[in-house]
């Protein structure tokens, strides 16, 4: 196991506001075309037949222009090779609540999809389906990061994850100028549920006995991003409940995925979850499952170790739960070597 400091702001190669180049360059930037229209469609008037050439000046780009360039050109070997590969990522929790937040993630997943990559959402929406449930006089109840879930939570959290949050995350991913597909696990019959293990305490809770995917490939390669809400069915119809880190890594699995990503709001697995510093970077699959065997894991991060390990048994190349608060970690962990959160190996 590797333990490292608080990550510190010089390892974040990407600017924290915007890690595109200005989409509207300073118009002092513009040169005039030799011909045709200019970036505004004004017709150029040809310089030469106005005024005298002036000596020659070459501009030079400003520190933070180059920066920014140095960081597209480090991406290259990345983009490369993770052009064309599938990447799930999980979208949930505190790390979704604020809509600056939000829109930050969105344009990141966005750029993967621009440069080649084909990222899939596998969205949760906890903090949000709480508030609904306190709407209705619904106290929520967790056992081990799971949400206890009778008929009235269940038709709750269907509203909330399906009607609300699913098209909220499509719609930010056109208005980011991309187009999202967005479904449900009922969705033809992208995820079969059974109750859960633990039914008599959890209720409507599912896990998933069968993932179909074929539904998400047309999607994909028609270059939409797919926007998945972790509700699905039984063979009966009944609606059941799954967690989104589990259904993430389900479906990373059948797809076949390069990489799971789970955004969270930790920095990672900590090896002392009240330490923030206590990150672990890198840990295998026996190691993580002694974490939890010492009770070093626990509430929600369980869903999400047991996931990857899952996944990652099934194929998935790697698995990693990183910060979704931190301004573009997605970037940061695919674009990059540095990586940001954990990484659990093999
Ligand atoms: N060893 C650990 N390292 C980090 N977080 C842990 C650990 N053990 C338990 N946790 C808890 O798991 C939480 C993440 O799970 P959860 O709240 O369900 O995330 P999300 O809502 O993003 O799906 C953390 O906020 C933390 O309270
Ligand atoms: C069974 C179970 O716990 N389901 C989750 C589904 C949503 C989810 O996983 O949301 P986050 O990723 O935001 O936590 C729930 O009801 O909260």
């Amino acid at each position: 196991m590797m333990l490292t400091k608080p990550h510190p702001s010089s390892r974040l190669l990407l600017p924290t506001t915007t890690a595109l180049p200005n989409p509207s360059p300073n118009p002092s930037r513009v040169t005039p075309l030799a011909s045709g229209r200019g970036r505004r469609g004004h017709h150029r008037v040809c310089a030469s037949s106005v005024a005298p050439a002036q000596p020659a000046s070459v501009a030079q780009p400003t520190a933070p222009a180059l920066s920014r360039v140095d960081v597209l050109s480090e991406a290259l070997p990345f983009i490369q090779r993770f052009r064309g590969k599938t990447v799930v990522v999980k979208y949930g929790g505190a790390a979704m609540k604020s809509p600056e937040l939000q829109s930050s993630v969105i344009r990141d997943l966005v750029l993967l999809s621009c440069v080649g990559l084909r990222p899939v959402l596998v969205h949760g929406g906890g903090p949000e389906i709480n508030s609904w449930l306190g709407r209705v006089g619904v106290e929520p109840q967790f056992r081990n990061g799971l949400r206890v879930t009778d008929a009235l939570t269940m038709e709750v959290v269907e509203m909330v994850l399906v009607g609300k949050v699913n098209k909220q995350l499509v719609s930010l991913i056109s208005v980011a100028g991309a187009t999202a597909v967005g479904l449900c696990g009922k969705d033809a019959r992208l995820l079969t549920a059974r109750p859960s293990p633990d039914a008599a305490a959890l209720g409507f809770v599912g896990e998933v006995t069968r993932v179909n995917p074929s539904v998400l490939r047309p999607i994909i390669e028609s270059g939409h991003i797919p926007v998945i809400a972790t509700v699905a069915a039984d063979e009966t119809g009944q609606a059941y409940n799954i967690n989104a880190d589990t259904a993430a890594g389900e479906i990373a699995a059948a797809l076949g995925a390069e990489k799971l990503l789970l955004l969270t709001d930790v920095s990672g697995i900590l090896a002392d979850r009240n330490d923030p510093g206590s990150l672990v970077k890198e840990i295998d699959i026996a190691g993580v499952r002694q974490m939890v065997a010492d009770g070093k894991v626990g509430g929600g991060m369980i869903p999400k170790v047991e996931c990857c390990v899952r996944a990652l048994a099934q194929g998935v190349h790697t698995a990693s739960i990183i910060d979704g608060r931190v301004p573009h970690s997605l970037l940061l962990e695919i674009l990059t070597d540095e990586g940001t959160g954990t990484m659990i190996t093999g």
